[in-house]
């Protein structure tokens, strides 16, 4: 079965005591960070630190993803040659593009290779956050077979766009319906921005309802504060498990009485109707909600 990935957790890969705890903060995937969290004097400390964590650490169901300094950097292919040998699940691509993402699978190829590791078992988790990179999106999504999911980076798009980020986010509102076109269509998972005031809980469960109602598949987090509220959020609630199962208890009556398409109170129900009700029983069964 595909991998849930409602949260992806952010921690500075030079920081021993939130490294310590990773596995048991409850989040989906967590994201060890080599590159902004870390400064220019901890970078090799810190690549380190995101090995040894990799090789001893229990992260128990947690995906373990490291997010790598941008290719041009002067750390980035480090990162990759050094990180790769200890195989995390993933590498996510800083300010990805099509030939970041190239470079970074062919570099992987040589060295599962080399480590006796299976082929493409490293997977990529590209970060999209420039405006060349939401509108090439389709390339870096196709220019590997790695490709899990994208991350949108609200803040470094917004700096790109020369724009004011806002807690109401319409100023992404076009990007995030870029990525989440572009990753169904690659049925790869598409994870939102984080959401940066942790004191704006309002703002904060409004950002998830939006980025949710979109289409997004998951969203990133910078604290373990914030983990429980997006998968409360991101699951369904009990009015639409109820609904979900109101239409396929009455989809296997009309079938047992031939007809493709019925109404349940008043309103017509076909396909669409039940494909959307049979994925809102599916992930409420693998949230243990059913
Ligand atoms: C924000 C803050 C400083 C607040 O600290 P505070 O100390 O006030 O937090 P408290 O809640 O008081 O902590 C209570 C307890 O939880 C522990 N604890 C906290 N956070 C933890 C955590 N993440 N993992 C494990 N443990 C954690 C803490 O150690 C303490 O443990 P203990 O002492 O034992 O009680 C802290 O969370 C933090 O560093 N977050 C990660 C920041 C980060 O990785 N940013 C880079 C990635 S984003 C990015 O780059 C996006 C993007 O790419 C995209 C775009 O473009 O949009 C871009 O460009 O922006
Ligand atoms: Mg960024």
């Amino acid at each position: 079965m595909e991998r849930l990935r409602r949260t992806m957790l952010f921690m500075p890969g030079n920081n021993p005591s939130m490294l310590q705890n990773a596995g048991i903060l409850g989040a989906d995937s967590i994201i060890l960070d080599l590159e902004d969290a870390v400064s220019i004097s901890e970078k090799d400390a810190a690549r380190i630190l995101v090995r040894s964590a990799i090789k001893t650490i229990d992260f128990y169901d947690s995906e373990v993803v490291v997010r790598i300094n941008p290719l041009s950097s002067g750390f980035g292919l480090g990162d990759v040659a050094e990180i790769a040998k200890v195989k995390p699940d993933a590498l996510m691509v800083t300010k990805a593009t099509r030939a970041d993402v190239k470079t970074v699978c062919e570099m992987l190829t040589k060295i599962e290779a080399e480590e006796g590791f299976e082929k493409n078992s490293i997977k990529l988790f590209p970060l999209v956050e420039s405006a060349y990179g939401i509108e090439t999106i389709h390339e870096i999504i196709t220019s590997s077979e790695r490709v899990i999911g994208i991350l949108l980076g609200g803040e470094d798009l917004t700096a790109d766009l020369g724009i004011q980020r806002t807690p109401e986010g319409e100023e992404i509102s076009y990007a995030r319906a870029k990525v989440v076109s572009a990753c169904r269509a690659h049925k790869i998972d598409a994870i939102d921005t984080p959401f940066a005031d942790l004191n704006d809980c309002q703002g904060f469960e409004r950002d998830i309802a939006k980025c949710k109602s979109l289409g997004m598949t998951g969203k990133a987090a910078i604290n373990p504060r914030q983990v429980d509220t997006i998968h409360e959020i991101f699951a369904p609630t009990q009015e639409e498990i109820r609904y979900a199962q109101g239409v396929i208890e009455a989809m296997e009556e009309a079938q047992r009485e031939g007809k493709g398409v019925f109404s349940m109170d008043g309103k017509m129900i076909d396909a669409p109707i039940i494909a959307r009700a049979e994925n809102v029983i599916q992930k409420a069964k693998r949230t243990g909600l059913m």
